[in-house]
């Protein structure tokens, strides 16, 4: 798939009057910029996604965990432009349910992170991994992310205006007071005072 990538992408810079034959700088570029795609920025299309560790949840623990912020770092499907950000996950378990290794949410973010997306249904992807992994009472994913694709070009934004989006399910979509602590927690863990 590189090569093919790679060859591809010459033909583009040819049209582009790029000089990726003799020009120093530009002469791997098609060649990288393929590696980049298949084994960076698009791999998670190209790959499983990862293991998770399941525990048991002995003791029946079935209070609200919130964990972030986790880096986001992905790909905008409208221009290819880099979306990045934060995400935090509220997990309300099921008290004969399961518990997963906290690094695997980070894991799952950036699995579905690595590929085309717009940031709607990134979280609904990583939501509905992880409620179809786990089985919780309730899940929620809280996004903030800069969209390089409207502060880099076009309208030229803020490079602080971001996009914030969520994503609730279970007893986290309908419970009023279970979405206001996560949204609290979130906010307390954005100024770096979870503790
Ligand atoms: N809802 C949503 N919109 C996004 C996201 N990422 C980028 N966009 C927007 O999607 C739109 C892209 O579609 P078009 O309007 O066809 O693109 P364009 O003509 O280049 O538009 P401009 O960016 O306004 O120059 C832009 O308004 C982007 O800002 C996202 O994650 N969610």
């Amino acid at each position: 798939m590189r090569d093919l990538v790679a060859a591809k992408l010459g033909e583009l810079f040819d049209i582009l009057q790029i000089d990726h034959q003799s020009d120093h700088n530009t002469r791997d570029t098609p060649a990288r910029v393929a590696k980049m795609y298949v084994e960076e920025i698009l791999r998670g299309r190209y790959t499983a996604p990862p293991e998770i560790t399941e525990f048991d949840n002995a003791e029946g623990y079935d209070q609200l965990i919130v964990t972030g912020p986790i880096d986001v770092r992905s790909t905008c499907a409208h221009h290819l432009m880099p979306i990045y950000g934060h995400a935090y996950i509220g997990i309300l378990p099921a008290a004969d349910g399961k518990l997963i290794g906290l690094s695997k949410y980070d894991r799952i973010v950036d699995y579905f992170s690595a590929r085309l997306q717009i940031q709607e249904e990134l979280v609904n992807q990583i939501g509905q991994f992880i409620c179809e992994r786990t089985r919780p009472r309730g899940l929620a994913v809280r996004m903030s992310a800069v969209h390089m694709c409207k502060t880099h070009r076009g309208i030229k934004a803020s490079h602080r205006s971001r996009m914030v989006s969520c994503s609730y399910f279970g007893e986290m979509k309908s419970d009023r007071s279970l979405k206001a602590e996560f949204l609290q927690e979130c906010r307390a863990l954005e100024r770096g005072a979870g503790d």
